[in-house]
């Protein structure tokens, strides 16, 4: 089968396809992938450091405010297109994917046009504006929350989960420690903001140092690559304790995770995917700039379950966060029972029932 994959912009969009092709590699050694992306987005470099083929186009996204810069997001839209038909009819694609981001649009609207089965994966519980739009061409919509099916055209929806959820599957937690210094003996909780980082997130995290520093766990803090120089700077001034260890991003994050205890995270549903799969327990702080606020009700759908503790930005200050983890870490039931509700609303088999769909369609 020749598939071709299209997702960028972020990790939560990217991480799904990637997943997705991994777990294709696996089961079917004759697959063929083509990944289209931008070279502004994290794809380019997170797929090339995986060796599957990369093409590009360039393309911007729709402001939502009437703006001379929507004239040339379509003009480019349309150029975008037109490259598209392209490289797919080179590549002659049995199947074309979107995982969500501004790329997809013109590489799904073109499958579309093509008559090449096409299909786009809404990670989130309520949609983006490329993904509502892509609606109305593609053949199938595969969705991870229940919530999403009402935005779409309900012969087109199936519920398959995020392929993330099966590739963060039986990893070596012990190993995943080790890669990033952690202790083997000491309970671990893992702060990150989202594939990006969250400026918020290291400020209420920095403020927390003096307060780690006497505690019975420990802390792996993620900044996000582009916060990292302005963190360390921040970190020299107030000490960094002796139990945190402080990394700008994660590469190996399936194996991390599997050595995690408790999370205090943003709520993209990618990172929502795998905490569920793996059933750990969280804090989740909902980044409130994101359209329609989805991040907030994809974090009520796990809080709403006893999976997560919903902190919202507003609320968040370093004692506000302490205490949070404090909370979890210092009662054993309510983490005993947080990590079976997570693991509850885990979809484990997602990258399968995916596959499934794409093969079904291509047949
Ligand atoms: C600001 C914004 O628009 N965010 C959106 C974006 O989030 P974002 O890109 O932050 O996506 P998610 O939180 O869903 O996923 C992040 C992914 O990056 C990985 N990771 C993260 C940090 C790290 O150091 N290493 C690493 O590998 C995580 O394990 C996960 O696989 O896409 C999500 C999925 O559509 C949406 O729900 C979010 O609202």
């Amino acid at each position: 089968m020749r598939i071709v994959v299209s997702g960028g912009g972020t990790g939560g969009h990217i991480y799904p396809a990637l997943a997705l092709i991994r777990e294709i590699q696996k089961v079917n050694k004759d697959a063929e992938f083509l990944y289209i992306g931008t070279e502004q987005g994290l794809e380019g470099k997170l797929v090339r450091r995986e060796n599957i083929p990369f093409e590009s186009i360039h393309i911007t996204g729709f402001k939502r405010k009437l703006s001379f810069e929507n004239v040339k997001t379509i003009y480019r839209f349309l150029k975008g297109v037109s490259r598209s038909k392209k490289l797919l009819k080179e590549f002659n694609a049995d199947v074309v994917i979107g995982t969500g981001g501004y790329v997809c649009g013109p590489v799904v609207y073109a499958a579309a046009k093509l008559g090449i089965p096409s299909i786009i994966h809404e990670q989130n519980s309520i949609p983006g504006l490329t993904n509502k739009f892509l609606s109305r061409y593609v053949d199938k919509i595969a969705i991870c929350f229940k919530e999403a099916e009402g935005f779409f055209p309900k012969e087109k929806v199936v519920f398959t989960g995020n392929p993330r959820a099966s590739e963060v599957l039986n990893q070596d937690g012990k190993q995943g420690r080790e890669s990033v210094g952690l202790r083997l003996d000491v309970p671990a909780v893992l702060i990150f903001g989202g594939s990006r980082g969250a400026r918020p997130i290291n400020e209420a995290v920095i403020k927390s140092f003096s307060e780690f520093s006497g505690k019975p766990y420990q802390v792996l803090y993620v900044t996000g690559d582009a916060h990292f120089d302005a963190v360390k700077k921040e970190v020299e001034l107030v000490g960094s304790p002796h139990n945190v260890v402080i990394k700008p991003f994660v590469h190996n994050m399936p194996e991390v995770l599997a050595g995690i205890d408790l999370t205090v995270a943003r709520a993209g549903a990618t990172t929502l995917a795998e905490l569920t799969a793996l059933g750990i327990p969280s804090i989740l702080i909902p980044s409130p700039y994101v359209t329609n606020n989805h991040q907030e009700k994809n974090a009520r759908s796990l809080s709403e379950h006893g999976a997560a503790r919903l902190l919202l930005e507003k609320d968040l200050t370093s004692k506000r966060l302490v205490e949070e983890i404090d909370k979890i870490f210092m009662d054993e039931d309510l983490l005993q029972s947080m990590k079976k509700s997570a693991e509850d609303l885990g979809v484990r088999d997602a990258a399968g029932r995916l596959y499934q769909v794409m093969i079904d369609l291509a047949n």
